[in-house]
């Protein structure tokens, strides 16, 4: 398998129930909910990313024969330090769950990694992955049922959050939409989990402080 890789960079993960935590984000290149070309926004699946998946020209970014070479490429960006604490990859992308197969999934752990997973839920996700962030997409067929978290990106016209909570996750989170109409949306979203304690607020604490 080759992988296409859009970037590759250490931050702390931003979102959900893991944010704070040191992580290696590993983003694949492209979606099957949007082609990410801006000219084909208005027609995709999915209109609302806020996200660079095209090509394999980031920071780290390439194109990786094997899972050893990806292994080992990510492996590199983990610190060495007096406290190395648990090594966490986080695969997102882009539809991640387009190429992250069992042997990446091995190749990680070998390395020692814990292994975090952002999907749009319409691909199922192989075995191994100990995190699974579950978004899923109005208009999107709904695959993958069961995982650790599930985040609603909130609103999304013809996506009721009551019709997931029967789900297989462990959390629910509402994650204010970005762009235009965040400030209001993340009013929404507040006023939405006020009313429905099983969801809790997911704030893009990235953007918020300003890292990758
Ligand atoms: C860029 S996506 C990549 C992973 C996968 N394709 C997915 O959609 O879950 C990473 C996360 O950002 C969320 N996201 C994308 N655009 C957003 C926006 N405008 N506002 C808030 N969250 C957004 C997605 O729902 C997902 O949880
Ligand atoms: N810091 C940080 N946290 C994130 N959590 C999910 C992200 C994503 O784009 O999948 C993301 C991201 O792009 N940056
Ligand atoms: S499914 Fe994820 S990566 Fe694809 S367009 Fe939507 S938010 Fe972006
Ligand atoms: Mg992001």
């Amino acid at each position: 398998m080759v992988y296409s890789v859009k970037e590759i960079f250490l931050t702390l993960q931003g979102e959900g129930g893991q944010a704070g935590r040191v992580a290696v984000f590993c983003r694949f290149t492209g979606c099957n909910l949007w082609s990410g070309r801006e000219e084909d926004r208005a027609q995709a699946i999915c209109q609302f990313c806020d996200t660079d998946f095209i090509g394999t020209d980031g920071t780290g970014g390439g194109r990786f024969h094997n899972a050893a070479e990806l292994a080992t490429r990510i492996a590199g960006f983990w610190p060495a330090s007096a406290s190395p604490g648990r090594p966490l990859v986080v695969f997102t992308g882009g539809e991640p769950l387009l190429q992250l197969d069992a042997p990446l999934i091995t190749a990680m752990h070998d390395k020692g990694f814990a292994i975090a997973v952002e999907s749009n839920g319409t691909v199922l996700a192989p075995e191994g992955i100990d995190w699974l962030c579950i978004s899923p997409k109005a208009g999107a067929p709904l695959a993958q049922t069961s995982g650790t978290e599930l985040k609603l990106v909130y609103p999304q016209p013809g996506l009721d959050p009551a019709d997931l909570t029967g789900l297989d996750f462990a959390h629910f989170w509402l994650q204010p939409m970005d762009g235009p109409e965040q400030a209001a949306n993340t009013q929404a979203a507040i006023a939405y989990c006020l009313q429905n304690p099983g969801w809790a607020l997911s704030l893009q604490t990235h953007k918020l402080t300003g890292i990758p």
